[in-house]
């Protein structure tokens, strides 16, 4: 045998074990539903945006259900710029003013959504874009922000109040992907809708249709490696934590990082199994997460599972 062909065999190998490693998942996963959410700040290249494609095609040709509940928060900050118009952040979320809701819906639901259609759809006719306003998809009602101690007005911005499962259901079973935009109708406190719809942190959105949909997995893709403890400290990545850890360590998180963890823990004490934050900026890392046994990034379980070990995928 020469050098070269032992090389080859090795690789070979190689790469049957890693199809071997993934078929447990596979088989644990095959016709359970996966919610993924795509960050804005993980779809940065032409190469993550091809791969993650490629990842959500992969899972629906193995028999998984996934849904992507994608973000777009830089592209709505580059679009804002480029028409002028000044927005802040308070408390993780956007402060909405009709005339930024405009541009927010335009970004989210006609390019970055849009764009997202087009890769999956170069593999097969597979996804289909709704926003929360098709098919009584999501129902919102003005988010309430309290920031140290104050109410603070963040103009139209919902909290999802509803999730209708079956608009989502219906695609799934037909062989679709649906991938939504997070822009939601508001209704009162009688459930009449009120004629506005509002802007939908997309974490915020993604927790509420796994914990509707009765995900198996809620895959939220970031541009970080995962929570950290003590943040902006590396050396403090967390790699399991219970619904219980995170319930305490909410109080003490900044930024981006409110929304998405309040989303985790949400979507966890509803009865979804795991949640994980996965660094996005690793081409495939959400197929690895899901079809490997090392597990990647910080997973979020339930409290009543004792001895949280790390168990990757699981
Ligand atoms: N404890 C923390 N661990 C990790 N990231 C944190 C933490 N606190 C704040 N962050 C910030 O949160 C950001 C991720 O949130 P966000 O920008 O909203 O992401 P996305 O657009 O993917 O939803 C990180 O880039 C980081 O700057
Ligand atoms: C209310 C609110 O903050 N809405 C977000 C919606 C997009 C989003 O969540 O995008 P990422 O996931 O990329 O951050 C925004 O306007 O930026």
């Amino acid at each position: 045998m020469t050098p070269r062909d032992a090389g080859t065999l090795v690789s070979a190998a190689e790469k049957a074990a890693v199809l071997i490693e993934a078929l447990p998942w596979i088989q644990k996963f095959a016709g359970e539903t996966i919610v993924i959410k795509y960050g804005g700040n993980a779809m940065i290249s032409d190469e993550l945006r091809r791969a993650f494609a490629e990842d959500v095609v992969f899972l629906r040709h193995v028999g998984v259900n996934p849904v992507v509940v994608h973000g777009g928060g830089p592209q709505i900050n580059h679009m804002l710029e480029a028409v002028g118009v000044q927005s802040e952040f308070v408390g993780g979320y956007r402060v909405t003013t009709p005339e930024t809701l405009d541009v927010v819906r335009m970004v989210l639901t006609g390019q970055v959504g849009r764009q997202l259609i087009g890769l999956i759809n170069s593999h097969g006719p597979y996804a289909v874009g709704l926003s929360g306003e098709d098919a009584a998809l999501l129902r919102a009602a003005r988010k309430r922000a309290v920031v140290d101690g104050e109410e603070v007005d963040l103009g139209l911005v919902g909290e999802v109040t509803g999730v209708n499962p079956a608009a989502v259901q219906d695609l799934l079973a037909a062989g679709r992907i649906p991938v939504i935009s997070t822009i939601a109708p508001e209704f009162d406190d009688h459930g009449n809708p009120t004629g506005e719809v509002l802007n939908v942190n997309a974490d915020t959105a993604a927790g509420a249709v796994a914990a509707a949909l009765g995900a198996a997995k809620l895959v939220m893709l970031t541009d970080v490696e995962g929570l950290y403890a003590n943040w902006p400290d590396k050396s403090s990545l967390i790699s399991s934590l219970s619904a219980g850890d995170l319930r305490r360590m909410l109080p003490d998180l900044v930024a981006g990082m409110i929304p998405k963890m309040s989303a985790a823990l949400s979507a966890v004490e509803a009865g979804v199994p795991r949640a994980h934050i996965v660094d996005g900026r690793s081409p495939h890392s959400m197929l690895l997460e899901i079809v490997t046994t090392d597990g990647v990034g910080t997973q979020i379980i339930p409290d009543h599972e004792v001895a949280p070990v790390k168990e990757g995928s699981a």
